[in-house]
């Protein structure tokens, strides 16, 4: 008898009636020392950290721009996109502080692919050992190119294992009300954003803000992979992402200003980042392009409640679908059914209308000023 399996038969009568495996993973402390941060990365995410920090706060004019795919389902093309946005995050890195979502881990409205971490390989075998260790070269390989990096945590315990190389965080529109996502939030290292409600609801997220910039003690997990007691001293650096809701958009200049308002009033930053995608443009890449160009205008007529945007864009515009229980010819991986450089989750933009975008930001930051 396996390990396991001793562990399953020796669990008291009546427990994990339900459940099929248990597979270990390694501990964080495991993949660290497997997949190591040199200390330039470690520098870069520590600066990153600082220069979002001083935007979010005005201190620094520039605008913070949380652009990359929906998610991460092929590290080859991801990286591809990176160096893209590496050399425009240069060009524009006077204006536009450029960090790249990375994101590894999708909330899903009902079912389907959970992120890279959750299933690499994209067929439904969910070996997140490979997941984690996929995510976490992957930002390994985005720092080597100087470009910082943006994630959605959403498994409480996936932070200990990639949070050291994260440069800016969020919570989704589906956990922003979650206790526990607010925990984990007062504990981690770098600024992190709360997603309004899938229903439109500011209030929901001034009271994760405000919950998880306080102290907390909750259940977690430790750098060695034990369960502990996590005790926290509260993340001072929390603010407010709107992405419209079911009741539609909130990026017009009466909702923002309504939401920062609210903000204002329980204390907390007021300014706010405009997430361009999602129900701000009912999902359609195509639509993001013009409510960027909108959120540029605004800004280049003098706009300071916008601190920052998020985008969502791939190399290809648009998006395809994936079905982790479709069926694939003998020999050959889900991966290479797919059309490369192409969004499996939410349209993308592509990257010729994601460079004009860039452009157009740049140059209404330089109008505000
Ligand atoms: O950003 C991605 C999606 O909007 C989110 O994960 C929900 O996706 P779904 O409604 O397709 O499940
Ligand atoms: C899932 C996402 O967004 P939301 O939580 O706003 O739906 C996302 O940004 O990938």
């Amino acid at each position: 008898m396996n390990s396991v399996a001793a562990l399953i038969a020796k669990a008291p009568a009546n427990s994990n009636e339900r459940v099929i495996s248990f597979s270990p993973l390694p501990s964080p402390a495991e993949l660290m020392a497997d997949l190591p941060a040199a200390e330039k990365t470690g520098l870069l995410v520590s600066r990153a950290r600082q220069d979002v920090r001083a935007v979010l706060d005005g201190l620094d004019s520039r605008l913070l721009l949380i652009v990359g795919p929906c998610s991460i389902h092929d590290t080859v093309a991801g990286l591809e996109y990176a160096r893209r946005l590496a050399e425009a995050a240069h060009r524009h890195e006077g204006e536009l502080l450029i960090v790249m979502r990375s994101y590894f881990e999708k909330p899903r409205t009902t079912i389907g692919w959970k992120g890279l971490v959750n299933d690499p390989h994209l067929d439904g075998s969910h070996d997140m050992n490979a997941g984690l260790r996929a995510a976490r070269r992957f930002l390994l390989a985005v720092a080597e190119l100087g470009l910082p990096t943006a994630t959605e945590f959403l498994e409480p315990l996936s932070a200990q294992y990639l949070a050291d190389l994260v440069s800016w965080g969020a919570i989704g529109a589906r956990t922003t009300e979650s206790q526990t996502h607010r925990q984990l939030v007062s504990g981690l290292s770098m600024p992190v954003g709360f997603k309004n409600g899938t229903d439109g609801g500011i209030r929901v997220a001034v009271d994760a803000c405000g919950a998880a910039s306080a102290a907390q003690g909750f259940m977690g997990i430790d750098e060695d992979g034990r369960t502990a007691v996590v005790a926290t001293a509260g993340n001072p650096d929390v603010h407010l992402i709107l992405r419209g809701g079911s009741d539609g958009p909130n990026y017009d200049a009466v909702a923002v200003e309504s939401a920062s308002a609210q903000m204002a009033e329980a204390k907390l930053n007021p300014r706010v980042i405009v997430d361009a995608s999602h129900a701000n443009s009912g999902k359609s890449h195509l639509r993001q392009v013009d409510v960027l160009r909108e959120l540029a205008d605004r800004i280049a007529a003098g706009d300071t409640t916008i601190a920052g945007i998020m985008a969502e864009s791939f190399l290809m515009p648009g998006a395809q679908k994936l079905d982790p229980a479709q069926s694939v010819q003998p020999g050959f991986s889900v991966l290479e059914t797919l059309s490369y450089g192409q969004s499996v989750t939410d349209a993308c933009m592509g990257w010729e209308a994601t460079e004009r975008a860039l452009e157009q930001l740049a140059t209404a930051v330089k109008a505000r000023r």
